[in-house]
This record gives structure tokens, sequence and C-alpha cells, in this order.
């Protein structure tokens, strides 16, 4: 297939998807063409479309070139016209030869509508388009900002408003910075150094992204990291899932600034990453941010055939779990360019019986086919978030799916569980299922190994301040019916108003450590007694619910009231409940499609 044909194809492909344009391009492993080279065509045809819909329609080649497509006839016509190499096809494959025929025509028209926007030469053409100018007349709302982690390893969050949002208004609130032409940035109330901006301003080009000074991550993505909170005291980390390494990186910022004013710091960041493509975008990751010093890389390693109990990792007292999930809280094309596609001009009699031509379809009527598209695929596929793509057609598919999940997602807790002076873990997806979230807590918590060792809930009560004045709690129903359970537990939705992805996060503690890992019974009954309480002391913040008392409550008649003030309801695809364990990703008799993210 040709680079071409595959640009076309990622750029049209369903909302559900998911995933921004690079990751969509990047998590791909059967593409024949260069991923970078894809990605530079893509980036740069969306960014001129508005110009080459413009050219493309006038110069009608659409009517007469049969083999061209919409999104095929930009693409084409954009090397063709702006390319320093031209079109990258051999002289006589048949697409290129169906632009440059019409050379001469494009080129009019490129002139034509460079001269329109009162510009005399294409180097203002090319400054107008780079600047965003072209686009500025489109003020509408985007659907989701644009959320930019601090990376506090290299900078500061005041040097970044005082040179990369040098000039933006302060936001008062999230929704403020979706308009597209806004210029405006929101300091987030819950993480700390998180900004959002509007996601239309072009930040990659930027210095400080470049350089790792900022990095692009969904405020519910930065969860995780902030409510392990690490600790000098809890001594090594474990990322378990590591790429691409969005967590990892943040990991290591709050360790630093943990460490603040103590000097030289011995923590280190175990980072595992099952998946070696996926492990050589972590290290870059890493690099760039500036912590690949002490951050200690596992590329191609299951975190699962790791033995807790290897010198290696006896001073690990803290875990991050972020594994492979559905991706069902990923926010689809909205991290996609806004693609401005030609139609072909209608042939229609004339009022004097003389054939003519009626206006092109107009781009609303675009538009609308291409979410009726979307809307008939919504259900095709499945999209892991490491860009897996499985058919799920039916109910009982799904079902499956979130089975096998589930499975896999239990069993790596379990296995986090089980390192000996482990005392706190952070349990995250960006699945809005409850199959992946509160029903595998809720396992976990009635496990052996967590009724051995201690483990339990950390209440919401105890964990770091912003994530406790955070509203959007987990679903009681989904968690044994048990409303502390679900207060515990942290969602975030999809088009709520706060901005974010949809997401899950539970984070698991236990007080007492003793040699063999094994937890005394009386001790975890004593340290139970502040169960559910509102407010704790900042350091007793990792304090919770047991998982011996989920145990007795089960058992109990009188059970604690779910959550009433709830903002998440549980969709229809949640309420499947499910038997048999199975470990491995992919549901029996089912064919995974590899990258067609
Ligand atoms: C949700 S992504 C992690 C995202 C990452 N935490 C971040 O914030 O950038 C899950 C990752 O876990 C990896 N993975 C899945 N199973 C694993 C295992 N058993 N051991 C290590 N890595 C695994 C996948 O390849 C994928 O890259």
């Amino acid at each position: 297939m040709s680079l071409y044909y595959e640009a076309a194809e990622i750029l049209t492909a369903p909302s559900n998807a998911g995933g921004s344009l690079k990751s969509r391009i990047f998590s791909r492993k059967d593409l024949k063409s260069q991923p970078s080279q894809i990605y530079a065509l893509a980036i740069e045809t969306s960014k001129w479309s508005p110009i080459l819909k413009e050219v493309v329609e006038n110069a009608d080649i659409l009517r007469l070139e049969r083999k061209l497509s919409p999104i095929l006839s930009i693409l084409l016509v954009h090397d063709l016209l702006l390319a320093k190499r031209g079109v990258a096809l051999p002289a006589v494959h048949g697409l290129r030869t169906a632009v440059e025929r019409h050379r001469g025509r494009l080129q009019a028209e490129l002139t034509k509508a460079r001269i329109q926007r009162k510009l005399s030469t294409i180097e203002a053409l090319k400054s107008h388009i780079e600047t965003g100018v072209e686009n500025s007349a489109d003020d509408s709302e985007a659907p989701y900002p644009r959320w930019v982690r601090i990376n506090t390893l290299k900078t500061t969050l005041e040097d970044q408003l005082d040179t990369t949002f040098k000039g933006y208004k302060r936001a008062k609130n999230v929704n403020a910075v979706r308009q597209r032409t806004s210029k405006r940035v929101y300091i987030d109330e819950n993480i700390p150094n998180l900004v959002a901006v509007s996601p239309s301003l072009d930040l990659v080009k930027s210095d400080a992204y470049k350089n790792g000074e900022i990095i692009f991550q969904d405020k519910a993505s930065c969860f995780p990291a902030y409510l392990l909170d690490p600790l000098p005291q809890d001594g090594d980390i474990i990322d378990t899932c590591s790429a691409p390494g969005n967590k990892t990186t943040h990991i290591a910022a709050i360790v630093l600034s943990n460490n603040a004013g103590q000097g030289r710091y011995e923590q280190t960041i175990h980072a595992f990453e099952k998946n070696k493509g996926r492990a050589e975008t972590l290290e870059k990751m890493v690099k760039v941010a500036g912590c690949d010093a002490w951050t200690k890389l596992h590329p191609g390693q299951d975190f699962l055939k790791v033995d807790p109990t290897a010198a290696a990792y006896e001073k690990v007292g803290a875990l991050l779990l972020d594994p492979s999930c559905s991706g069902s809280g990923i926010v689809g094309r909205d991290d996609m360019p806004k693609l401005h596609l030609p139609a072909v001009k209608q042939v229609t009699p004339t009022a004097n019986g003389k054939k003519g031509f009626s206006k092109p379809a107009t781009l609303s009527d675009d538009t609308r086919k291409r979410k009726r598209e979307d809307k008939q695929n919504l259900l095709d596929v499945m999209v892991d978030d490491d860009g897996v793509v499985t058919a799920v057609n039916t109910d009982d598919e799904l079902r499956a799916r979130l089975e096998a999940l589930s499975a896999f997602q239990l069993e790596l807790l379990l296995h986090a569980f089980a390192f000996p002076a482990a005392k706190k873990i952070a349990y995250s997806t960006c699945s809005v299922h409850a199959e992946e979230n509160e029903m595998v807590v809720w396992k976990a918590l009635q496990s052996p190994v967590a009724r051995e060792r201690g483990w339990r809930l950390l209440g919401r009560g105890e964990q770091v301040s912003g994530l406790r004045g955070w509203e959007v709690r987990g679903v009681g129903e989904a968690a044994g019916g048990d409303g502390r359970v679900a207060e515990a537990c942290i969602r975030a939705n999809k088009g709520d108003g706060y901005g974010t992805m949809g997401f899950f996060l539970a984070g698991f503690v236990r007080d007492s450590v003793p040699v063999d890992g094994v937890v005394d019974k009386s001790d975890a009954e004593k340290k139970g007694d502040n169960v559910g309480t509102a407010m704790v002391k900042e350091d007793d913040e990792w304090r919770g619910i047991i998982a011996e008392e989920v145990m007795a409550e089960e058992k109990s008649v009188t059970k604690f009231e779910p959550v009433k003030k709830q903002k998440t309801s549980v969709p229809a695809a949640e309420k499947h409940s499910f038997g048999k364990l199975r470990t491995g990703l992919v549901p029996k008799g089912k064919k995974r499609k590899k990258g067609k993210a």
C-alpha cells in the first residue's frame, strides 16, 4: 500500500479508533511506509486542507479523475504543489499521473487562493498556514481542551507561564479554553503543574515541547502518579506497564519534588514494558523528560514474570499499575487534526436543458456523511489503549473481551500485592467499564493475598488533597454495593464538563510491612478503625479500607448505602457479570487484528 493510501486510511479512521494522530500512526506495526513520513504528510495536508479543498474543487479534478477520492486528492495535491520532492510515487503510477496531468490548473488555483487572501508570495501563504491564521475564523468550541503537564524535572510552572504561554490570558475555568481561537491558559485546581489550553494551538513546534519541558497528558491520566505520591521513605518504585511513559516521567517529577531539600535521593524507578516497540518510545520519552539516569528500564519484560522476592526489588515500596484495557475512555477524533475535504461538483441539467454544474456538496454534507459512517462503525471494533483492535459486534463479544481484560488486570494487581516491601499501589485504566474498574478492585480486595498481606483500599478522606476534592467517584453498584468502596474509587467521565477522558483509579495500601511481607492480622485490624473517616492528617494519607472488612461486610446483613451523589452512570455494557477468570487478552476463538488503530 502506498504512502498516500496509508495516510488516507489513518486520517479517515472512525472516531472510535481513539488516540491522537501520532499514536494512531506510531502504534501501528503493519505500515509499509515510514511512520514519520506518513505523519508529516498527514499533519501538513490537514493544516493546508482549507486551501487544498478550494484548489481541488475549483480545478474540478475529482469529477475528471475517478481514481481519486477526496482525501487522496488533497494528499497528492499537497505533495504536487507544496512538497520539495513532489509526489512520492513512480512517474507512471496511476495516482501520480491523475494529479500531474492537471498541474497547470491546480497551480493556477493555488495562486488564485493566495491572491484572494491578499498574500504576495507563496512564502507568505506558508506563514499564513503555519501561524494558524487560515483556521482562525473557526471559533467553535472543541469538545476537549489540550492538557499540558509542566515537567518539573526540567522547568517550572512560572517559567512556562512566562515563556511558552506568554501573552495567554488566564482562564477562570477549563471550558474557557475550549474555544478554538482562544489564547488562554487554565491552571488546574486538582493536579499541581497542569494547565489546559485550546486544542487548536500548535505547541508541537514549541521549544518547550521539543525539550521535554511540557508533556501532553490528559488531566485524568495525571491522577495515578499524583495519588501514588512516592515519598523518600517509600523506597523504590515500579511502573508495571510503562510505555509511552507519561506516568513514569510524572512519577519521576513527583519523586524529585518530594525529595526537595533533602540533597541526594536514592530511589530507583523500575519501568517495565512488555512490548519491545513501545519500549523504544518509552526510552525516548524518559530521556527527553530528563529522568533517564535514575529510571531503570526493563524493555520487553513482562511484569507478571518478575519474581517479587528477587533482591533487585526488595526495596520496592510503591507500584503504579496502568495495564492494557479496553481504552473505552479515550476521547476519539478530538486529538485528530481538523480536515477539510473537497466535494465533487454535481452535473445537473440547467434551465435550458444543457448540462451544467451545481454547487459542490457542502462541507457540512460531507461531515454529516462521515459522522454517519462513524456511527455505523461504532460497535465494530474495540481499540485497546495500546492499539490492539478487536472486532466487537455483539454484546457477547464485548462481554468476552472485558472478561479477558479484567482477568489480566486482576492477575497484575495480585502480582503487585506480592512484593514484600510494597506499601502503596495505584491501579488505573482508561476504561469506562466497571468490569475493568470497580469489579477488579472488589475482587482484588477479597483475594487471599490481599487478606494475608493486609492490603486495603485508600479511603477518599486519606487521598492527596487534589483527589480528595475531586467529586467524580466510583460506581457503587459495581463495588459490591459498598458506598465507601465506591467513594474511595476515583472516576473521570468523558463529556461531563470537566474536560477529561474517561478514566478510573483506585489506591491500595497496607500499613504494616513485616520481614516476610505477611501482615499481623491484629495490626491490620487496629488500623482499620479509621476506615471511612472524612479527613486525616496529611502524613496519614495512606490509610483506608481493609480487605478483611470488605469480607466481613459481604457477609453482614447491614450494608453501607451506595453513594447517592453519583455523577457516573453505569452504561448498559457495564452491567455484565462474569464468572471464571481466564488469563490472556483475547477472548477464546477471537482473532486479534494487530495494530489496526
Ligand atoms: C495503558 S498502556 C500504559 C500507558 C502508560 N502507563 C503511560 O501513562 O504512558 C499499557 C502498557 O502496558 C504494556 N503491558 C501490557 N501487559 C504488560 C505486562 N504484562 N508487563 C509489562 N507491560 C505490559 C502494554 O504494552 C502497554 O504499553
